[in-house]
């Protein structure tokens, strides 16, 4: 049985890495109320999820329609929050989908292009709901980021290399691309050549993001998530690291999105922008 003054949230993609967390996130938070579960995972179909990231029944079945499991949380006083942490394939169309249906995406999946975040944002703004994307919900990352746009007014020379354990489908991961935006939207041309350069293995110098700053994607089992922004001039190199130890990290900034997305009107890209 519902109650009506807690927020309704779906959780999609629950049964995957980072889906596991925010089950156990949301089933711990006294204003939340976890109303369905989807994943596509034939094995898991219908089982209980609390059972399945191990807490104890939940009374919420896993399924693998999105659509249907949407329609539960806008049966709430609360308009519902769908929690998306799937694949860059489908993120596109999940998104779509909850906004279709009036339920507001905490977007945690990346891979989506430019043009896709840009048309996401044009169909919240129609629909009047909000909606949050986030390459990066962990606290440090967001720090790391604003030490970079600090220290990017005092260094012309910058390169990004992200590590990621080797399931990873998309490269360069989101939170390297949104670092690099942020770095070029101070208007500064970066990295002016020293020499003429070859390339002698294509890639070799890594992908160029945006603000034509290099970005170096690493994958290894073993890893988590770590991304290190390098700066240079004469004489000194100034390096800031951020290491992921444990997906918990994550989950104080999607549990912020979730009771934020609710007060907002269109699209916000970047948790830096709701704390
Ligand atoms: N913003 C942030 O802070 C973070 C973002 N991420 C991003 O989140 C995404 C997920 O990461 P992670 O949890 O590690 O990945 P996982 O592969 O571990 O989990 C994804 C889960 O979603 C399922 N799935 C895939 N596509 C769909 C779909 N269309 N509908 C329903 N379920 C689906 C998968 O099932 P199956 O395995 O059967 O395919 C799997 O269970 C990635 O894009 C990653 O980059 C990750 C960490 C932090
Ligand atoms: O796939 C991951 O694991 C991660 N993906 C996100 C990204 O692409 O930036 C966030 C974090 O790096 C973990």
């Amino acid at each position: 049985m519902a109650n009506q003054d807690l927020i309704p949230v779906v959780v999609n993609g629950a049964a995957g890495k980072m889906g596991r967390e925010v089950i156990k996130a949301v089933a711990q938070a006294s204003d939340l109320q976890l109303v369905g579960a989807v994943d596509h995972n034939p094995a898991l179909q219908g089982q209980d999820i609390g059972e399945v990231v191990g807490i104890g029944p939940l009374e919420v079945p896993v399924l693998a329609d999105l659509q249907s499991v949407l329609v539960l949380a806008t049966q709430e006083k609360i308009q519902g929050v769908m929690v998306d942490f799937t694949h860059p394939s489908g993120v596109y169309d999940n998104v779509r989908s909850a906004i279709a249906y009036g339920v507001r995406p905490v977007v945690g999946t990346t891979g989506l292009s430019e043009q896709q975040i840009q048309d996401l944002g044009d169909f919240a703004e129609k629909a009047s709901t909000g909606c949050l994307i986030a390459p990066n919900f962990a606290i440090g990352v967001l720090l790391m980021q604003q030490a970079a746009v600090q220290a990017c007014q005092y260094f012309d020379h910058v390169e990004i290399i992200e590590l990621h354990h080797n399931q990873k489908a998309d490269a360069p991961s989101g939170t390297a691309i949104k670092t690099a935006q942020m770095l070029a939207e101070m208007g500064k041309t970066f990295n002016p050549a020293a020499v003429e350069e070859k390339e002698i293995i294509a890639g070799a110098k890594g992908g160029l993001g945006p603000g034509q700053i290099p970005i170096h994607s690493i994958r290894l089992p073993g890893l988590i998530a770590h991304q290190e922004v390098l700066f240079g001039s004469p004489g000194q190199l100034y390096t800031i690291r951020h290491d992921t130890t444990d997906r918990a990290c994550y989950m104080p900034g999607v549990l912020l999105g979730i009771r934020k997305v609710v007060e907002l009107k269109g699209l916000v890209y970047g948790l830096e922008k709701l704390l």
